[in-house]
């Protein structure tokens, strides 16, 4: 078993990642089961695949379940009044824990439901996917897609413990192992070039669930997205704002595709990454050759790279304009996180939208 600490203060918690961890669930969750309930909220196809595993592996702790639609579509707020609605009928009370089983989608969701739940409730998560597992489960922002865009209404609540079980990704469709790899890729980029080549030479044996490769890239990534939560866990000083890179553009180009399965999160993040990497080389902030080998890696992993492969074909000033409701926004003016080099990322506050449209332009 290998656990990570989250270093918050007394929000502190700990990331548990072993093989097989879901058949222990029930003796890593006895002691909140026994102060209260726990009740399970997770997806149609989480509930297919994963579910009789972790109910079997609470061994009879006392426990409800919610099963929500899957999709990108559930973080929105008609589910959020459901989900509350059905946890108020189920009498959950501020003694008991909210499970979020499930992908980024329902972590996201049910953090958020937790966070206002009678003024807030604990929660704990189980990710099952492999976005979740190195990266939403971890560092409390929870959240819903409001109509002007991606995450726009939300809150940082952190749950008391994460669960991590690589094992339940063999259940997870190839596109979507992808979709969370690129996650895994973003912290080689941010700040820790030595994992961008560990990505470079061993990212066939995480796509192919090698379990090794695995165990390794979800222990470095979530050590490395503790340690920058502990640093700056509501985003003020503007290290959190690394965890971002490759978002602006990406959120962008999920909104531009609709929040649907046109486009995943990850796929986004991706191409976003490949688009700030060359930003940086056309702002002469970075060399064309590390630019070049990030879209090169992220491409040969499945991922897209470019508009044209993300299946965006819309113009720089319709990109940008989805850019507005940036929660990184500062008195009107967007800083992006650009690149000095692979593993040299910083945030830029100084930079031009109208350029930032004209090499978009210049993309398509
Ligand atoms: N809070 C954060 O820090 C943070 C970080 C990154 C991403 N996110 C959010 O996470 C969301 C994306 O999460 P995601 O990529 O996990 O998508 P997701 O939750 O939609 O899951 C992807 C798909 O896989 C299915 N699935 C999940 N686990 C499975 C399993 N083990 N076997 C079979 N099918 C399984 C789901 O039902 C779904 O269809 C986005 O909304 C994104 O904004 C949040
Ligand atoms: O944890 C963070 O901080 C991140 O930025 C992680 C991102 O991967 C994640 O997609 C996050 O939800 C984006 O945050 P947002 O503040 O841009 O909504
Ligand atoms: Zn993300």
């Amino acid at each position: 078993m290998k656990d990570v600490i989250v270093g918050l203060g007394e929000r502190s918690y700990p990331i548990r990642i072993e093989a097989g961890l879901l058949a222990q669930a029930g003796d890593h969750l006895g002691r909140f089961a026994r102060g209260g309930r726990l009740v399970v909220v997770t997806d149609e196809n989480v509930a297919a695949s994963q579910l009789p595993a972790l109910t079997a592996g609470l061994r009879g702790i006392a426990l409800e379940t919610i099963v929500l639609p899957a999709g990108e579509s559930t973080k929105s707020w008609a589910m959020l009044e459901s989900l509350t609605d059905r946890l108020i009928d189920l009498g959950v009370e501020r003694s008991d824990r909210i499970l979020a089983f499930g992908g980024g989608v329902i972590g996201d969701l049910v953090g958020f439901a937790a966070s206002i739940l009678k003024r807030g409730c604990g929660f704990v998560q189980i990710p099952t996917t492999l976005l979740a597992q190195v990266d939403s489960s971890v560092g409390g922002k929870t959240a819903i897609n409001s109509a002007a865009g991606k995450n726009l209404v939300g809150s940082f609540h952190q749950p008391d413990l994460v669960l991590i079980d690589p094992d339940v990704l063999a259940t997870l469709p190839p596109r979507e192992l992808r979709a969370g790899y690129a996650e895994v890729v973003k912290y080689g980029l941010i700040d820790d070039l030595a994992f961008f080549d560990w990505c470079e030479a061993h990212g066939d044996d995480v796509l192919s669930g090698d379990a090794e490769a695995t165990v390794e890239a979800i222990a470095h990534s979530v050590s490395a997205k503790a340690r920058i939560v502990g640093e700056d866990e509501r985003e003020t000083s503007g290290r959190r704002a690394l965890l971002n890179l490759g978002h602006t553009f990406g959120h962008a180009l999920e909104a531009e595709t609709g929040f649907s399965d046109v486009l995943l999160h990850g796929e986004a993040v991706a191409c976003g990454s490949a688009l700030a990497f060359r930003f940086s080389a056309a702002q002469g902030l970075c060399s064309q050759e590390d630019a070049a080998r990030v879209g090169f890696h992220l491409a040969r992993s499945g991922l897209p790279a470019t508009l044209a492969e993300a299946h965006v074909d819309a113009s720089g000033e319709a990109l940008v304009a989805h850019m507005a409701h940036d929660k990184k926004m500062e008195g009107g003016k967007l800083p992006f996180l650009l690149a000095r080099g692979i593993g040299e990322t910083f945030l830029a506050k100084d930079v031009d939208l109208a350029e930032v449209a004209r090499f978009l332009d210049g993309e398509r």
